[in-house]
């Protein structure tokens, strides 16, 4: 075994990483921060399944989701990969309930009643969308829909997916869905160029007064003087969120002949450079732009971030565009910089609260233009975002890969599908582990150790840390881990988890060698099992298949199917034949069996995987073999 690197791995804030070696093992632990739980716009999924996969289509072969029940798997049907759990008790042949709450495009409603039973009910209250979520295994929104705690509380842990047909998020509670395990994918892409194309439309409009201009005229009015505008061309525009929608609409500036000027802290330059865009910070923007076009997420961090100091610092007479979020703007400070003459004028297309109150002044404001919310709303942009989101949805109940998830980290197809067998194995030793633990619970602290031949930056070991959660806090709890919220669960309960890597001679083709689970400052109910003070197993894949390779410090070889019982007892020879007398006496099935010891005539461990699972009076005949020291039943 030989110690190739130091680096560290990607873990959660409450979790620690080091890299070691095993002639080194001593390097220092290193504390990395949280990946952001966004969406990307590259294809980077995660599957997520609960309960079962339904019949109409087959499941991703690594992935179909099972029930969060305490049912035991045996190794061969646990190849699937448990990443969800709930209550849903239909059939195979029950198809799940998608309800969709607001107007979704024709096609994406059929791609969803070729999969599920869609119910179209818009304009739900908030109570009704609560009694009817109970029911529903998905829920599709836009932005008129709040998705709050409340909705994943009357879920009761049915609503496995929501899908957001747009962009923003900002509806819907993504804390309480990953509290729930509920993963939440959005369709990012359909309706960027929508979105750009009425941010253009309203930049245009503004400054030549279309819309003064025509309620006017049909008030029987000719006021040419009136409605003077103003050019855009050779005029500065500053893009505020340099993203998709941002990026459109500064080349469409560029196409009428402005100087356009982005800020945005996370955009890549080269990618604002290839566009012919400066990006520049916050205040040089808004302090040096005729129009200020807002392309940014509502997020904590940009809530009213227009607001009376900003405007302070605005160019006299600047323009505002909104077509993103109403909330980054302080409404009632935007009304004061109109009517200071500090802006001169804006065009909104969105709104903290939508609909606006009726006597909302900003909306009756003489300078400015407003739609309702209508960016995305083009005839090809909404079969777009339909389309996108029914795959994305009908995918997920699937068990398949998430391209587009928000709230759970991505883990790409061709990882999800080589760590398949070894995430199986993940959980089986983590519910192993915990089940050595006396009492069971009171576990704070686990260590998982992978050994692998591999660099580190080849392995993404999120899956796995999240399966050994599973299977460490699954059977000693009432929660159903997945992959959205493990390591929210593990934190709520207190179980810091730590990462290992050891990197060894072994073959480059495996991505692991084996996986160890470590268990401190935790009494164990088989002594065996602890070695330097802590509970801990170590098991590899063969040919597919999970095994069990170390237990303590002894060495075993038995394959994770079934169940299992441990036996301690001093090496002689007749100890599996009594054993497996007393178990063939039940009639219970010995699938494996192994023998470790430390020394010839010493101290042995002897693993005996079972098929069924013995009955108390056979337990306690194995207990009573003289030689037998201790000895322990697992259930796997
Ligand atoms: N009015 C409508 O119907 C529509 C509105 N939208 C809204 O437009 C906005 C942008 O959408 P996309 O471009 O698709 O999203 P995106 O994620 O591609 O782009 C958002 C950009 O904002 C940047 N950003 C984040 N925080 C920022 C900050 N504090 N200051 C400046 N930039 C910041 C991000 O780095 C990112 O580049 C979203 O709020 C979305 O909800 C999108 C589509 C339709
Ligand atoms: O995609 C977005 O962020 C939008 O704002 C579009 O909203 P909508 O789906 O039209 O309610």
């Amino acid at each position: 075994m030989a110690s190739l690197t130091t680096k560290p791995i990607f873990t959660p804030p409450f979790i620690t990483t080091t890299s070691s070696s095993s002639s080194s093992s001593s390097q220092p632990s290193t504390r990395y921060s949280r990946l952001p739980f966004r969406h990307s716009t590259t294809s980077t999924p995660i599957s997520l399944k609960r309960s079962r996969s339904y019949s109409s289509t087959p499941s991703h072969p690594s992935l179909s989701i099972k029930n969060a029940t305490k049912t035991i798997e045996s190794a061969e049907t646990s190849s699937v990969l448990s990443v969800a759990g709930g209550k849903d008790t239909s059939s195979q042949e029950t198809k799940p309930t998608i309800l969709v709450s607001e107007k979704l495009g024709e096609a994406g409603l059929e791609l969803l009643r070729n999969f599920g039973d869609v119910d179209c009910s818009y304009d739900l209250s908030q109570e009704d969308l609560c009694k009817k979520i109970a029911s529903c295994d998905a829920l599709i929104v836009r932005s008129g829909t709040k998705v709050t705690r409340q909705v994943f509380e009357a879920a009761k842990g049915k609503l496995k997916v929501v899908g957001r047909a747009g962009v923003g998020i900002d509806n819907v509670d993504l804390q309480a869905a990953t509290e729930f395990g509920c993963l939440v994918v959005n369709a990012p892409t359909a309706n960027t160029v929508a979105a750009a194309e009425h941010g253009i439309a309203l930049l245009a409009s503004m400054a030549r007064n279309v819309a003064q201009a025509d309620a006017s005229m049909k008030a029987g009015q000719w006021q040419r003087n009136k409605y003077v505008g103003v050019s855009l061309v050779g005029k500065t525009l500053a893009v505020m969120g340099f993203g998709k929608v941002g990026s459109e609409v500064a080349r469409r500036a560029k196409g009428l002949g402005m100087q356009v000027i982005a800020h945005d802290p996370y955009a890549p330059a080269d990618r604002a450079r290839a566009i012919g865009v400066e990006l520049v910070p916050f205040d040089q923007a808004i302090s040096t732009a005729d129009f200020i076009s807002l392309h940014m997420p509502l997020t904590p961090a940009t809530e009213k971030v227009f607001n009376d100091d900003t405007f302070e610092k605005v160019k006299k007479g600047a323009r505002i565009i909104n077509v993103a979020r109403g909330g980054v703007i302080d409404e009632d400070a935007l009304v004061r910089a109109l009517d200071s003459g500090k802006v001169a004028q804006a065009a909104l297309d969105v709104f903290t609260e939508e609909p606006p109150p009726k006597d909302s002044k900003l909306v009756q404001h003489e300078r400015v233009t407003v739609t309702p919310h209508l960016g995305a709303s083009t005839k090809e942009a909404q079969e777009g975002v339909a389309i996108e989101i029914a795959e994305a949805v009908v995918g997920a109940l699937k068990g398949e890969l998430a391209a587009t998830a928000v709230n759970a980290p991505m883990v790409s197809a061709e990882v999800l599908s080589e760590l398949a067998p070894y995430a199986v194995l993940a959980e089986k030793l983590g519910r192993l582990a915990v089940q050595l633990v006396a009492g069971g619970s009171g576990i704070k602290s686990a260590k998982v150790v992978y050994k692998s031949a591999r660099d580190p930056d080849d392995l993404d070991t999120r899956l796995l840390r999240a399966m050994v959660t599973k299977g460490i806090i699954e059977p000693i709890s009432d929660s159903f881990i997945n992959l959205v919220n493990a390591d929210f669960t593990a934190k709520k309960k207190g179980l810091r988890i730590s990462e290992e890597r050891v990197v060894v001679d072994a073959s480059p083709g495996l991505p692991i060698f084996s996986i160890q689970v470590q268990l401190s400052n935790v009494d164990s109910k088989f002594g065996s099992a602890v070695s330097g003070g802590d509970i801990s197993i170590e098991g590899g894949v063969k040919h597919g298949i999970p095994h069990l390779t170390r237990v303590g410090s002894f060495s075993v070889d038995v394959s994770l199917g079934g169940n299992l019982v441990l036996c301690r007892q001093v090496d002689q020879p007749g100890m599996i034949g009594q054993v497996g007398n007393i178990l063939g006496e039940q009639n219970v099935n010995v699938s494996f069996m192994s023998v470790g010891r430390t020394a010839r005539r010493r101290n042995a461990i002897m693993a005996i995987g079972v098929d069924e699972e013995p009955n108390l009076e056979s337990l306690k005949k194995i207990g009573e073999v003289p030689s037998i020291e201790e000895f322990v039943f697992l259930k796997l």
